[in-house]
């Protein structure tokens, strides 16, 4: 399990969050070869190594190419969303295109064997959420990383409808072009795939002040779509008056929105494995990266242990959700970095049935676990207490056994000392050897005796 910690101290746009992912490991080439898959051109990556305040990251960038003088085989944005068009109408439809008059400066030859149609060209800028939504559906890319992206982009067009006062379908993305919302969009989706990331903190979002150009004039900081998607989302925002610029972008705050698990401070109960840097590219005065950590359990051999410490534990009682949403907010405790969670049957006033949740976790992660509470299941308030704790100072120590390694847990309390053989590593032996756990934990005590004489 990987988790990728958001540290946007210089607000979030899609290619710092490329940018960061490159820079924790991302491969560049895999990331293209996944991207073809959007069957889109007219766009060329760019990867830089850069030092920003003498830090060394990642600027990411996307350089669009004239689609119109390009003799490519496949087919650009505005193509694929005409073919989708012409199959609603039906085949007659279909050949209706193929013998239409083209403007042979616009005209366009495809691969016949991928089977798409010939279509013409009308002038466009931008493209809008139904040629976005069509590029998106045709990709041979997994469905849990399409249907996010789409959210993404229906979260956006929705917030540019709303401040533009427009319909949905008369939304156009951004004057830059939408390509890159795509590449942006898209890619964190298929990067945060590639590299096995299942869970998503981050700080709180740091945002400029005062007004930026754009093409249809001066927009207000934040800016007006990202302010409106602020309506009614619990993603934390900071202001700095100091900064005169846009930090958050519309791309940035809709996938902070939807993807990002949980809000607030690193973890301390996760292991720091990577730390990389992606840079936004406006001029802030300021140093403009996005720092991001990646962050596993604790690797057991290094667990730190004092004797007594203090850990938190938060109760909510639950007599009105179904077991589904109960379930899936226990794996969210999880995931955040909870050190248990657990449900208690309990009996509640009017003689109703329900559940006791409870987590424990450090002081540090209370916010970040009283929030998921709040939001992952139906409670309207939770409590909690400050508790002493006290644990054995422990080491780790691996044996061989005829079957093959096994991890003991060794708890040292003066001079005696308690063993136990971990779960899954002696699990894995005993399913491997179709044999029961019993026998691979009496063979590795047995080892351990031995060892010692
Ligand atoms: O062009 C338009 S309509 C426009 C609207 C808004 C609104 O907030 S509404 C914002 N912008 C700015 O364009 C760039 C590109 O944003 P991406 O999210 O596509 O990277 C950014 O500076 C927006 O704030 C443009
Ligand atoms: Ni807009």
């Amino acid at each position: 399990m990987t988790t990728l910690y958001l540290d946007p101290f210089s607000g979030l746009s899609g290619n710092m969050l490329l940018g960061v992912l490159f820079d924790l490991g991302l491969d560049f080439d895999q990331f293209q070869a996944e991207l073809k898959k959007l069957n889109v051109t007219g766009y060329r990556l760019t990867l830089e190594k850069a030092k920003r305040s003498a830090i060394g990251g990642q600027l990411f960038g996307i350089e669009l190419e004239d689609t119109h003088h390009h003799a490519d085989e496949s087919l650009t944005a505005q193509e694929i969303a005409e073919h989708e068009h012409a199959h609603e109408h039906g085949d007659a439809h279909e050949h209706e295109h193929h013998h239409h008059d083209h403007d042979d400066a616009h005209e366009h030859h495809h691969d016949h064997e991928t089977d798409h149609v010939h279509a013409h060209h009308h002038h466009h800028h931008g493209r809008n959420l139904a040629e976005i939504q069509t590029i998106i559906n045709h990709a041979d890319l997994k469905p849990s990383i399409k249907d996010q992206a789409l959210g993404v982009f229906n979260e956006i067009a929705q917030a540019e409808a709303h401040v533009h006062q427009l319909s949905l379908d008369e939304i156009h993305f951004h004057e830059v072009g939408a390509l890159d919302s795509i590449v942006d969009i898209v890619g964190f989706f298929v990067g945060l795939d590639l590299m096995g990331i299942d869970n998503i903190i981050s700080g709180t979002l740091v945002d400029g002040t005062g007004t930026i150009e754009v093409a249809h004039g001066t927009m207000p900081v934040p800016v007006p779509a990202v302010m409106q998607m602020r309506q009614n989302s619990e993603v934390p925002v900071q202001q700095r008056t100091d900064i005169h610029t846009e930090l958050v972008t519309p791309t940035g705050f809709a996938i902070a929105k939807l993807a990002f698990n949980a809000f607030g401070p690193i973890p301390d109960n996760l292991q720091v494995k990577r730390v990389g840097y992606g840079f936004g590219t406006r001029e802030t005065g300021h140093l403009n990266a996005l720092r991001g950590l990646l962050l596993t359990p604790l690797a057991s051999q290094k667990e730190v242990h004092s004797t007594s410490d203090e850990v938190v534990e938060i109760h909510a009682n639950v007599d009105d959700q179904p077991g589904e949403g109960l379930g899936y907010a226990m794996e969210q405790l999880m995931a955040a970095g909870a050190y248990d969670a657990y449900f208690t049957p309990i009996f509640m006033k009017k003689n109703r049935p329900a559940y006791q949740v409870t987590v424990i976790t450090t002081s540090g992660q209370l916010t970040a676990m009283v929030d998921l509470l709040m939001t992952h299941t139906t409670t309207f308030g939770v409590r909690w207490v400050t508790m002493k704790r006290a644990t054995l100072p422990r080491t780790f120590k691996t044996v061989t056994t005829q079957y093959g390694d096994v991890t003991l847990k060794i708890g040292n309390r003066g001079t005696q000392s308690k063993v136990t053989v971990e779960y899954d590593s002696a699990a894995a032996l005993a399913d491997r050897h179709h044999i029961s756990l019993d026998q691979v934990r009496h063979a590795a005590l047995l080892a351990y005796e031995n060892e010692l004489g």
